[in-house]
């Protein structure tokens, strides 16, 4: 990429696609195409077709996607399947028409085996089942890598892959019901200490309700009271976060410096034939930090930075998912890149965020 080339960020007020909008601009990037969802729904077979017509872009980065916590992902399951499938083939398939020259192609660490061994490789994928919770996302997922693989086998294209960990900070979804736990945490622990100091106007502003009585109703129905918090589960799944804008960072590296071909020349040059299948079969790269902590940990951090002193109570009636998926970066960090934001640090971040936000 140079810094006159025509990159098309889709999801560019997302979580991850902000980031990356802003890293690429601090880059010195300086032609950068996007569209809102309401400009353009990906969705649409015929409108994202004009759209590369008109366009052309000569870089893609496909960070748009249908995405939620694990109550959302089980509850939405045909929407997680049929928008993230219907996204992905529209501009994975309209990238190979219009001759893009690289796209990145945004999966999920969810592709891997609800029971894989930890840390998790790139070469774990299919190789047992998946977690229920998020199976059709996982799925959708899935298949946006091995359609990657299959038009970079077939048509020569240069798609890559990444599967990122859980990821957080601006820009992100801090729904009660449908974000994932860092955010929802950072709001339900937030409230929490606002009721505890009777700031019933923030409390009110916050959730954009009439009253301070309609506010405790609804909390409620999120365990969520001057006293104490409700964690879903029992608190002891882990998990790894990484900041978005490291995860962006991470992403724009990739597209510079790894290309599909050269890996697949490079192996076939040194290779035998089935290692390069099993190479092939792999060229996805997970970005992560490398290290988990539980959900009991992450909510004691929190509210620790945020300062509440009520109680955590743990709903064992909601779902745990994974037990554990802790990526393996080894591939990642070999390539010259590591994380730099870290777990309490990021935290701090992005509570001073939401407070600014909301
Ligand atoms: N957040 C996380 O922890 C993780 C995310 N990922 C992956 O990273 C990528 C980005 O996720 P994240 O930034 O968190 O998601 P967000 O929900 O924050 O952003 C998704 C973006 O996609 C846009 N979008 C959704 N549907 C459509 C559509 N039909 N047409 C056009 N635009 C659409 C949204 O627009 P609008 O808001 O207007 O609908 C939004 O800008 C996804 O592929 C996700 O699977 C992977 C692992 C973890
Ligand atoms: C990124 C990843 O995100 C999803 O997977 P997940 O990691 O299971 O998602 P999560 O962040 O929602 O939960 C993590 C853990 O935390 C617990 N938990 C506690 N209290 C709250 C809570 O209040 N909200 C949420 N959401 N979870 C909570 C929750 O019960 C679980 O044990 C995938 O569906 C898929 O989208 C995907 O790829």
């Amino acid at each position: 990429m140079n810094k006159n080339s025509k990159i098309y960020v889709a999801g560019h007020r997302g979580l991850v696609g902000s980031a990356i909008l802003k890293n690429l601009q601090v880059k010195g990037y300086n032609n950068i195409v996007t569209r809102t969802h309401k400009e353009l729904d990906l969705t649409n077979q015929v409108d994202v077709a004009s759209f590369f017509k008109e366009e052309q872009p000569e870089y893609v980065f496909l960070a748009a996607a249908k995405v939620g916590g694990i109550v959302a992902n089980n509850v939405y399951r045909a929407d997680f399947i049929y928008e993230n499938m219907m996204i992905q083939n529209n501009v994975i398939h309209q990238s190979y028409i219009h001759n893009v020259k690289k796209l990145l192609f945004l999966g999920s660490t969810c592709i891997y085996p609800k029971h894989a061994p930890q840390p998790m490789k790139e070469e774990y994928l299919l190789t047992d089942t998946l977690e229920y919770t998020n199976e059709p996302y996982a799925i959708a997922k899935i298949a946006g890598i091995k359609m990657c693989e299959s038009y970079n086998l077939q048509y020569g294209t240069n798609f890559i892959s990444v599967m990122p960990t859980n990821l957080y900070g601006p820009n992100d979804n801090f729904d009660l019901e449908r974000s994932h736990v860092l955010p929802a945490l950072i709001r339900k622990i937030h409230l929490a200490k606002l009721l505890s100091e009777s700031r019933y106007d923030a409390v009110i502003k916050d959730l954009g309700v009439s009253d301070i009585e309609e506010a405790k109703d609804y909390l409620a129905t999120f365990g969520v009271s001057e006293q104490s918090v409700e964690i879903w589960g029992s608190g002891k799944p882990k998990r790894e976060f990484l900041w978005s804008e490291d995860m962006a960072d991470a992403c724009v590296f990739l597209m510079e410096k790894r290309d599909f071909k050269d890996i697949i020349i490079a192996n076939a040059m040194k290779q035998s034939v089935e290692t390069t299948q099993k190479e092939i079969r792999n060229t996805h790269i997970n970005i992560g930090t490398g290290t988990d902590v539980s959900i009991k940990e992450l909510a004691e951090t929190i509210r620790e930075i945020i300062g509440f002193k009520g109680n955590l109570v743990f709903n064992t009636e909601k779902p745990d998912g994974t037990m554990r998926k802790l990526t393996d970066v080894s591939k990642l960090n070999g390539l010259g890149w590591k994380y730099k934001v870290a777990l309490s640090e990021g935290v701090e971040r992005i509570y001073e965020w939401y407070v600014a936000r909301f």
